[in-house]
């Protein structure tokens, strides 16, 4: 796979669009609810999807919503079905039934090049053969924007979010694996996205680089759904959360109210204590295995 096929939700040609800066605080005026500059709103309702491999049902009829400029976790055991779910929302994978709507508008019957200025993913791994500088991979981002003689410094700019500016010259081969998925989100960046999906986006990171990952995607206003095993970040930065069990919806709604003990055992089957983190008034999961 290349990175461009991998990441991407699709990247066929320039398109139209300007180098405008990446505009968080256009994003969070969305999500405040106030009228944003271009009267688009970009609500992600997801109906009814379903789909399946060799008659084997892998997302079986999900329905979930997130709020315009939202950060929502997608959160589920092994082989829940997160990563089918992002995917097909993505439209990198054609559902058997159901509907994808951002701003209203039928993402999954948009135009392919449409959709890639609309919608950034960040996959888990992504592999090229192809050498590559850091700063050429960031650039990709804008392969569905008209390019402009401002692109470097958009790329450069979103390294320097993702505090990877010290590496733009850098082989993209010789990067380690928290490296990586730094990049790709500065890739994400560039693209300037009204949806960011993002597959366990903080799998390779250290502690500091988890939480400042996710806070930066919060600061974007970016309406966002992010796969995350870490039910604990989920519960520290997401608005809302969404689990899924055996490709399924088993409980969604703000994380105080999601993640209880009786969820967490169902789903996850694990013991769990719901404490109160005194700094920041958000629930900390501690688990022990059932007896
Ligand atoms: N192309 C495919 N062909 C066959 N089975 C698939 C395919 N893609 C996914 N699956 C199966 O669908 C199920 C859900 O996979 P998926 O990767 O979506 O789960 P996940 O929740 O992201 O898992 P994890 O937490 O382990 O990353 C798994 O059992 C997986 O083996």
């Amino acid at each position: 796979m290349t990175l461009r096929k991998t990441t991407v939700a699709s990247t066929t040609g320039p398109v139209d669009g300007s180098a405008a800066p990446i505009d968080g605080a256009r994003r969070r005026d969305r999500a405040n609810g106030s009228e944003p500059a271009d009267g688009r709103r970009d609500s992600l309702d997801v109906f009814d999807v379903s789909w399946s491999v060799d008659g084997a049902l892998i997302v079986d009829g999900v329905s979930l919503s997130a709020k315009a400029g939202s950060l929502t976790g997608l959160l589920g055991p092994n082989g829940s079905g997160k990563s089918s779910l992002l995917r097909t929302i993505a439209g990198m994978t054609r559902p058997d039934g159901g509907m994808v709507n951002l701003g209203g508008e039928d993402l999954l019957g948009m135009r392919r090049r449409e959709r890639a200025r609309r919608v950034a993913v960040v996959e888990q791994e992504t592999h090229t053969d192809v050498p590559l500088r850091v700063l050429d991979v960031v650039r990709l981002g804008r392969t569905p924007h008209k390019a402009t003689e401002h692109d470097d410094d958009l790329a450069r700019n979103a390294l320097n979010t993702v505090g990877m500016h010290d590496l733009a010259e850098r082989d993209w081969h010789t990067l380690s694996g928290g490296e990586r998925q730094r990049v790709h989100l500065a890739r994400a960046l560039v693209q300037e996205p009204e949806l960011l999906l993002l597959d366990e986006p903080t799998n390779h990171l250290d502690v500091h680089f988890q939480l400042s990952l996710l806070a930066k995607v919060r600061e974007l206003g970016v309406t966002s759904l992010a796969a995350l095993h870490d039910l604990n970040l989920a519960a520290s930065y997401c608005d809302h959360v969404v689990v899924l069990d055996d490709g399924r919806v088993a409980a969604a709604g703000a994380p105080e109210d999601v993640l209880v003990p009786e969820v967490i055992r169902r789903v996850f089957n694990v013991d769990c204590d719901v404490h109160i983190n005194p700094r920041t008034g958000r629930p900390v999961l501690m688990f022990t295995p059932l007896p």
